[in-house]
């Protein structure tokens, strides 16, 4: 039977404007398609980080400056940053596939995922969204309209919003059902757009989800063989950007979780996925384990030539 793998993009699959994604989704879709054509069933999360920050701004002054455009709530713009990126990767994976002569078909299903509105992520805002910007250009847009920012590791200013712990994907049986019938999915995008259960049914809430707990989610749902993070970096590393970095090809849960109390993992990006990791192989019901590596060598990592595995 054929491996079934979650696949997690991260935001170097993706770019930071049309141009830019429109150009990296054509690599990010070889990668897929290397994947499909190896015999994997694969279903593809995504983040959306700058994405959704750049709609959420762009409307926010059009309907604030003369522009004519309605209020656009936030998780409005995080249902429009699933419909951007899921249509250019779906075309470039279709393009892809059509291109080898493969006869699969690729589909984005717009995903909602619930959170439990008394989350403690919504009372202190972590996730990054949009560009980075000055000192001086980060206060102006905060006292205009009233949004967080931090400072992100000497890179620049950047917007935070809160970012729940994802609970139930509320489109779970029509992803399997596209899965099982042979089809490459897209889902979970930006983490799902996060909603609230209500008397009145669900309810959009201002967040973001973190693409890779949605993704461990979503493997774990679905009864995936492999949760496969893939980010900018080979492998997961200690003393990480120190003089004596060393990359560790792999690590059991204990393993990670005592490298996570010895803080090794950056709490905004690795730390994340290695917590994802875990959270998938632990409660997998088929035994499974999960692989964090680059865009660019997840073949490679599959044959256990580079990557971090981290199993039970
Ligand atoms: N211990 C570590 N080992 C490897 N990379 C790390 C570590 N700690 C932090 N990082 C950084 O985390 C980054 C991945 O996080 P991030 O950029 O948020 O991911 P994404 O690809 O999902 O956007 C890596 O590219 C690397 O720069
Ligand atoms: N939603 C999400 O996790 O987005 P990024 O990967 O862009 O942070």
């Amino acid at each position: 039977m054929a491996e079934r793998i979650v696949v997690a993009l991260g935001g170097n699959a993706l770019g930071k404007n049309p141009e830019e994604q429109l150009e990296l989704v054509r690599h990010t879709a070889k990668t897929i398609v290397d994947l499909s054509a190896a015999g994997y069933e694969v279903i593809i999360g995504h983040g959306n980080g700058p994405q959704v920050g750049m709609i959420n701004l762009a409307m926010e002054f059009s309907a604030s400056h003369g522009g004519k455009t309605p209020y656009m709530p936030f998780p409005e713009c995080g249902a429009m940053s699933q419909g951007y990126i899921g249509y250019h990767l779906q075309q470039a994976i279709q393009a892809e596939l059509s291109r080898r002569g493969i006869r699969k078909q690729c589909a984005t299903i717009v995903t909602q995922v619930v959170v439990d509105e008394k989350d403690p992520g919504f009372a202190h805002p972590t996730k990054p969204v949009g560009s980075f910007y000055s000192k001086e250009e980060a206060e102006a847009i905060a006292a205009e309209k009233g949004f967080t920012f931090v400072e992100d590791a000497g890179r620049g200013y950047r917007r935070v919003v809160p970012s729940p712990i994802p609970k139930r994907i509320v489109e779970l049986d029509m992803v399997e059902q596209l899965v099982n019938a042979g089809d490459i999915v897209i889902t979970v995008g930006g983490g799902g757009i996060p909603v609230v259960e209500t008397p009145d049914g669900l309810k959009g809430v201002a967040a973001v989800i973190d693409k890779d707990r949605s993704s461990a989610l979503l493997a774990c749902d679905i009864h995936a063989d492999k949760l496969i993070i893939l980010t900018a970096v080979d492998r997961v590393c200690v003393h990480f950007n120190q003089p004596d970095q060393k990359e560790l090809s792999a690590m059991t849960v204990s393993e990670a979780e005592k490298l996570i109390s010895e803080k090794e993992f950056a709490p905004g990006s690795m730390l994340p996925k290695v917590e994802s990791c875990i959270e998938f192989v632990r409660k997998s019901q088929t035994g499974g384990t999960a692989l964090i590596t680059s865009l660019a060598r997840a073949a490679e990592a599959l044959e256990g030539k580079t990557g971090t595995v981290i199993t039970k």
